[in-house]
């Protein structure tokens, strides 16, 4: 994966100056929720385009549309098959015209289809400290393995596994009493605040990734 992309307008004065973003979900969507909040700062340099989730019942959804911010819903079981599917996402994210996409909780790996499309500007936000603990799990497997310290990564996703070139990763200690509750939602608090600065610079100062290795600005 290599590629450059460059900054949104030179000074983004303003929504109409930002970088549009789709944000795609599965659950409560509180990552999403920080941008909303983060972009109400004009200066921010991104502005949530729309939220997409794999299904209806994702709880973002509604918390975006009180915001005014178009949702869709791509469901694999709407379609023939996965790659149909695929297909379907990809569609619905290019209607938005998105410079970049942020996935937080979105419990779907998407296909070569999206990949085509979005590769090199398609960031995902995971709970722990990458490679460690991909998946479905990371603070149960984490807390699991005993580790004293995991966090949050955010990578451009590839076509593997959580396995993408890594953007930012913040630390978060694991404390003794810990459970899979508790960790996680210390994780999240950590998590918001490295997406929300990282989707920022990302969309204010551009972006290149050289193999593993990626560089903002
Ligand atoms: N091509 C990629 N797509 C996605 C990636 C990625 O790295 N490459 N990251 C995920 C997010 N994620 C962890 O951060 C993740 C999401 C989903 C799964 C998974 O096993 N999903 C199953 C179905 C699970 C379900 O619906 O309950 C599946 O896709 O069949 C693992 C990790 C976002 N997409
Ligand atoms: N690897 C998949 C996965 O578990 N992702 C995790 O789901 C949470 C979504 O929270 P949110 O819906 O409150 O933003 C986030 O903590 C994210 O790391």
């Amino acid at each position: 994966m290599s590629g450059q992309v460059a900054p949104a307008a030179a000074a983004a004065a303003g929504p109409t100056d930002s970088a549009r973003v789709v944000v795609l979900i599965s659950g409560g969507g509180s990552n999403m929720a920080a941008l909303l909040d983060a972009q109400q700062d004009p200066a921010f340099g991104a502005v949530v385009a729309a939220v997409g989730a794999d299904r209806a019942n994702a709880g973002g959804l509604a918390l975006a549309a009180e915001r005014g911010v178009p949702t869709f819903v791509e469901s694999v079981r709407d379609h023939a098959d996965r790659d149909a599917w695929d297909r379907a996402l990809t569609e619905q994210v290019r209607r938005h015209d998105p410079r970049l996409v942020v996935s937080a909780g979105f419990l779907k790996l998407v296909g070569p289809r999206f990949l085509a499309e979005f590769g090199g500007r398609y960031i995902n936000t995971h709970n722990t400290l990458l490679p460690a603990f991909p998946g479905m799990h990371g603070p149960r497997d984490a807390l699991a393995y005993g580790v004293r310290i995991t966090g949050a990564t955010v990578f451009f996703a590839d076509a593997g596994l959580d396995s993408g070139p890594i953007v930012a990763q913040t630390a978060v200690p694991v404390l003794d009493g810990d459970d899979e509750a508790t960790l996680t939602e210390r994780i999240k608090q950590a998590e918001r605040t490295q997406l929300v600065d990282v989707v920022g610079r990302l969309c204010r100062l551009g972006w290149s990734i050289d193999g593993r290795r990626v560089t903002i600005g």
